[in-house]
């Protein structure tokens, strides 16, 4: 279970349903019901509603759910009602991806700072700021209030980089390098793989074609 008593299963399908949500306020939209809402999220309406019975107790009977007051409900739940500021730590190929993409602002993100250890590097710009070398890490997360680290290095660095991230203060970590990383128990890492999606999606295929051949 998270702090406020939400299953973490279903905070991780949280964020799907704010997408959700923020789509059917752009489209004007006022009012929707669990199983579009559902649907748009790719989860089953039962779901939905069990998930969203943790939040609080939603939706009128015949009418739906008002979209805008639920998003608002979601995003507070969240934690995104303030800025989290964001340090990307690796600017290369991956780094310089994740720096440029466009929909951290709308999501409550902020990337307030990048940092890279080579001089090939350090002083480029990307995405508007100026790299900044990983030595004064701990001066720039101070400086810049930075709340989440996003880990971009060779995972022959990371270790070096999350036991800095963690002794300047920083409790969440984003980690897209392949290796598990050591870090206290009051920190969050959450790690993030195309790799083993890959590996998975292969594993699905394999198993339908070795079912079909039995079908046949
Ligand atoms: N999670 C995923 O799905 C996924 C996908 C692609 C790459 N990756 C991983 O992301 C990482 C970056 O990949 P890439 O293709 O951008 O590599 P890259 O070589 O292009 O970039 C790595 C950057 O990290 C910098 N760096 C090295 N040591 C550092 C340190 N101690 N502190 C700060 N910066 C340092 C390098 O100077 C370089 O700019 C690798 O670990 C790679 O395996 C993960």
């Amino acid at each position: 279970m998270t702090a406020p008593g939400i299953p973490s299963a279903t905070v991780a399908r949280l964020p799907s349903y704010l997408r959700a949500l923020r789509d059917l306020v752009a489209r004007g939209v006022a009012t929707t019901s669990s199983v579009e809402l559902a649907e748009l999220s790719g989860v089953g309406p039962a779901q939905l509603r069990k998930d969203l019975s943790f939040l609080g107790s939603f939706g009128t009977r015949g009418v739906g759910y008002d979209v805008d007051s639920l998003a608002q409900y979601i995003t507070e739940a969240l934690g995104l009602v303030d800025e989290h500021r964001i340090a990307i730590v690796g600017i290369g190929n991956l780094g310089h991806a994740l720096a440029n993409y466009s929909g951290y602002e709308q999501r409550g993100f902020h990337v307030a700072a990048l940092l890279d250890a080579s001089p090939d590097v350090v002083g480029t710009r990307a995405a508007g700021l100026v790299v900044e070398h990983v030595d004064a890490l701990e001066e720039v997360v101070a400086r810049e209030k930075v709340s989440i680290v996003v880990l971009a290095t060779p995972a022959a660095h990371a270790q070096s980089v999350a036991d800095r991230v963690v002794a300047a203060g920083v409790r969440e970590i984003l980690n897209f390098a392949p290796r598990a990383l050591q870090v206290p128990a009051d920190v969050d890492v959450r790690g993030v793989d195309v790799g083993s999606e890959l590996q998975i999606l292969a594993f699905h295929s394999q198993a339908r074609a070795l079912a079909e051949a039995q079908d046949r």
